[in-house]
């Protein structure tokens, strides 16, 4: 089964279609080289300066993460000294592990020798994609690697051309923030894993909290609806119990496939534990969160699991959602959602409605206002 993390399902995309300048670096000569190369350099940053990514997505949803570049002070005119700072750019690029703010050094510095206007940074295997300031016409292309190992591709783009002096300079530059950026790979990686339920593929708590505090924080501040769906399997026991532990299991990945293919690709989905999802949907208002619920509902009854007797097991859930306001907390947020879960949970329990039959699905804005 493949199911995405949200990481990988939104890119940036690039309408790139020139031809591309590429050099691998990072190997020992090219090291060396580079240290060579940057002897020659003038590069001279000023400290906050110049051309400084921004963050404008939450880093724990890198495959949505835009990086923009502010220019705070224009372009710089100023002739750079005689020498680069190589501590201080080494420094800089090395001063964090996440793998944003390792390029935002980096072409802090790019920016202030060669004044490129963009860039692009590919992650091996086209993972994700960071993205900073405007495209322009003149573009040159660096496939990074280091001892072998793919650190994806960085993209400069500016409105001249880049000469050949230039590109040497870049190639030195960039062999020496390898390191920085393998180990930024290294440090997102492992922090992808640590936001995974690793039966699923979705996100898991931690990931719903660490991009739940950064959608609330901006729901509230920009005054735009955040939803957030709790569903919980029915009678799940007793799948686990007629039908074994790795049927259930089959059941648990079912659901969150499904859940990546009826949401929108901004949503995130994440397995809280046990038979227990949640899906936070931003920009949706309560009338579109309770569609949602309908839509999952619906598709998921559609869904079941084969037994190795051939026997087919369906699928049903119930759902609460809430809305949030903008004086709630997402601990707050999830309550309301769970309490609409209950609500559902009893109304199907008062139909008698048996296992895998249609629950009803609460809205917990109505719920809220009642109280
Ligand atoms: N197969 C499987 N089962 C799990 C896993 N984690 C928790 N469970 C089981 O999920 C079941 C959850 O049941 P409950 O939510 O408490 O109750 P339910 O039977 O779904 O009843 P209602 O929620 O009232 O419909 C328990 O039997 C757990 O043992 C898992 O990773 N795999």
């Amino acid at each position: 089964m493949s199911v995405e993390m949200p990481v990988s399902r939104r890119f940036v995309r690039s309408s790139v279609s020139e031809p591309s300048f590429q050099a691998a670096i990072g190997q020992n000569d090219a090291q060396s080289k580079a240290w060579s190369q940057l002897a020659q350099l003038s590069l001279y940053p000023e400290h906050g300066s110049s051309f400084r990514g921004r963050h404008v997505s939450s880093h724990h949803q890198i495959d949505s993460a835009r990086l923009a570049l502010v220019p705070t002070a224009g372009p710089s005119r100023r002739q750079p000294p005689e020498t680069i700072d190589t501590v201080r750019f080494l420094q800089a690029v090395t001063a964090s592990l996440e793998l944003d703010e390792v390029l935002d050094a980096l072409n802090e510095f790019l920016h202030q020798a060669f004044e490129h206007g963009g860039w692009e940074y590919r992650a091996p295997n086209d993972e994700f994609r960071l993205t900073g300031g405007r495209s322009e016409r003149h573009r040159i292309e660096y496939n990074l690697t280091l001892n072998g190992q793919d650190l994806g591709a960085l993209k400069l783009m500016r409105g001249r051309r880049f000469s050949e002096d230039d590109q040497q300079r870049i190639e030195g530059l960039l062999a020496l923030a390898a390191p920085a950026v393998q180990n930024a790979l290294r440090f997102s990686h492992v922090n992808r894993q640590l936001e995974r339920d690793p039966l699923t593929g979705l996100g898991n708590r931690r990931a719903l909290t660490l991009q739940g505090e950064y959608w609330r924080a901006d729901s509230v501040r920009h005054h735009h609806p955040l939803s957030m769906l709790v569903l919980d399997l029915d009678r799940f026991k007793a799948v686990n119990d007629t039908y074994g532990h790795p049927v259930g299991d089959r059941i648990l990945c079912k659901v969150a496939e499904t859940l990546m293919t009826v949401t929108r690709t901004a949503d995130l989905c994440v397995r809280l534990g046990g038979d227990e999802f949640v899906v936070l949907l931003p920009e949706t208002g309560p009338e579109a969160a309770q569609d949602c619920a309908e839509r999952i509902r619906c598709a998921l009854e559609r869904q079941f699991v084969e037994t190795e007797s051939g026997r087919r097991v369906g699928i049903s859930v119930s759902i609460g959602a809430a809305t949030l306001r903008s004086d709630m907390s997402l601990d707050q947020l999830y309550q309301h959602a769970d309490a609409a879960l209950y609500v559902a949970k009893q109304a199907r329990d008062t139909d008698n409605a048996g296992p895998r039959t249609a629950p009803i699905t609460a809205c917990g804005h109505r719920t809220i206002r009642k109280e």
